[in-house]
């Protein structure tokens, strides 16, 4: 691709320009009743975790990166013409079961009133059964029952959108935009769709190695790119093996990839530990962050190599070392594995709960972590990694870090 608008051929090479997403009014529309159901083990409080979001965006800021809120991106593209506009929100409401109908009809007009920053903003939030005017003829028993008539809500809110890693993964020179496992999270990559296809900054100038529309789920979390030939995938809760396998093969057959093996890792399928990133990251050029409690007493784990075989096909090598493995593919003599919670019993699953080996490294060697993760920074240190900490109360209570909340769409190359 000429001129890409997406350059991220590592994890670690100089964080140049990252996609946020400040949390809104989305996060204080969870209840004890839908707290589950929308993937928080907790209810945020949300003054906080936005001066939590700010401290972040400007640590990020001051070290040289360009912050970019896809809810902007996300307004600026619609935008750009009415017809985009009213296309997106057609398949909004119809990916929430009203394509037509007079819940989709109110639902439409209420919308479409508004101006768009003011709809986008209403759509991360989410739309009450009253706030609108419902009470007129319906035409079905879906018009009358919604999607069920004791929620509160006809359009639910997207309060896991601040982290931004998960509906796409910039990878190369382009990007998979994703069919994300939990129907509450499934809308927020709508938005990436529409921004890649339609903001002029983006048009044209993305390869879309993989669209949404699939049946299969994949998300950013479990997607790492180690480095321009190597990507690491976990095979976790949210991301399964057949979109690992489809993946390997459109990097490996498309000329504009330069990809050719990628590390599948499975990991176990659980919420403390949805993604790939709340277990492992790099952090520089032979240096990684892992949670011990994703390997077996023995130490070992099932990890299979997939590079390109005959006809299209993917060889695949089965592997049961981590360290092992990724010295053979990233041609490394040593390797430093740092341990979250410096692998104490207690310790590591505490931090790991609160997203202590989610670093997001913003150059080799330096990384973003959360502050109340002490134990597992102080390992970092001890390895010589520079530490920048962000305060955490309020945000670590929805599973993500730093990495978590970050989408990478320019880094150096190494
Ligand atoms: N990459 C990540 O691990 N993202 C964290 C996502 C947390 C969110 N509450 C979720 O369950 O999807």
């Amino acid at each position: 691709m000429d001129n890409p608008a997406i350059n991220v051929n590592s994890e670690i090479g100089k964080l140049k320009t990252v996609l946020l997403k400040r949390p809104g009014a989305e996060v204080e529309n969870i209840t004890p009743d839908t707290m589950e159901r929308l993937l928080f083990d907790d209810i945020p409080f949300l003054k906080i975790a936005q001066k939590e979001h700010d401290y972040f965006a400007e640590t990020l800021r001051k070290n040289g990166v360009e912050t970019l809120y896809i809810d902007d991106l996300a307004v600026e593209a619609l935008s750009e013409d009415d017809d985009i506009k009213e296309k997106f929100l057609e398949q909004y409401l119809d990916e929430h079961g009203y394509g037509s109908g007079t819940t989709h009809d109110v639902l439409h007009e209420y919308l479409t009133d508004l101006e768009t920053k003011d709809m986008v903003e209403k759509l991360y939030s989410g739309v009450r059964r009253n706030e609108v005017d419902l009470d007129v003829k319906h035409e079905s028993l879906h018009d009358l029952a919604g999607s069920d008539a004791s929620d509160p809500f006809l359009l639910d809110p997207l309060p896991n959108a601040y982290f931004t890693r998960d509906p796409q993964a910039s990878i190369g020179s382009g990007i998979t935009i994703n069919r994300m496992t939990f129907a509450a999270r499934r809308p927020e990559s709508l938005f990436t769709e529409f921004v890649m296809k339609y903001h002029p900054r983006f048009a044209g100038k993305v390869d879309i190695w993989r669209s949404r529309n699939h049946t299969t789920r994949i998300e950013g979390g479990d997607e790492l790119v180690l480095n321009d030939h190597v990507l690491a995938i976990g095979v976790s809760q949210r991301t399964s093996s057949k979109s690992v396998e489809g993946l390997a093969k459109e990097l490996f057959t498309n000329k504009d990839s330069h990809f050719d093996t990628v590390v599948a890792i499975e990991i176990p399928h659980n919420h403390a530990m949805m993604h790939l990133d709340t277990v492992f990251t790099m952090v520089n050029t032979d240096q990684f962050t892992v949670f011990p409690g994703i390997m077996d007493e023995a130490g070992k784990m099932n990890i299979f190599v997939l590079t390109p075989g005959d006809n299209g096909e993917v060889r695949m090598e089965h592997h049961t070392d981590l360290g092992e493995t990724l010295k053979q593919v990233l041609h490394l003599s040593e390797l430093d594995l740092i341990l979250t919670g410096n692998g104490d019993d207690i310790v590591a699953p505490r931090e790991q709960w609160n997203d202590g080996s989610n670093t997001l490294t913003i150059a080799p060697g330096e990384v973003v972590t959360y502050n109340r993760n002490y134990v597992s920074n102080e390992m970092l240190r001890k390895h010589d990694i520079l530490v920048h900490e962000v305060i955490s109360s309020e945000l670590s209570r929805g599973r993500g870090g730093p990495r978590c909340m970050s989408q990478p769409l320019w880094r150096e190359d190494l």
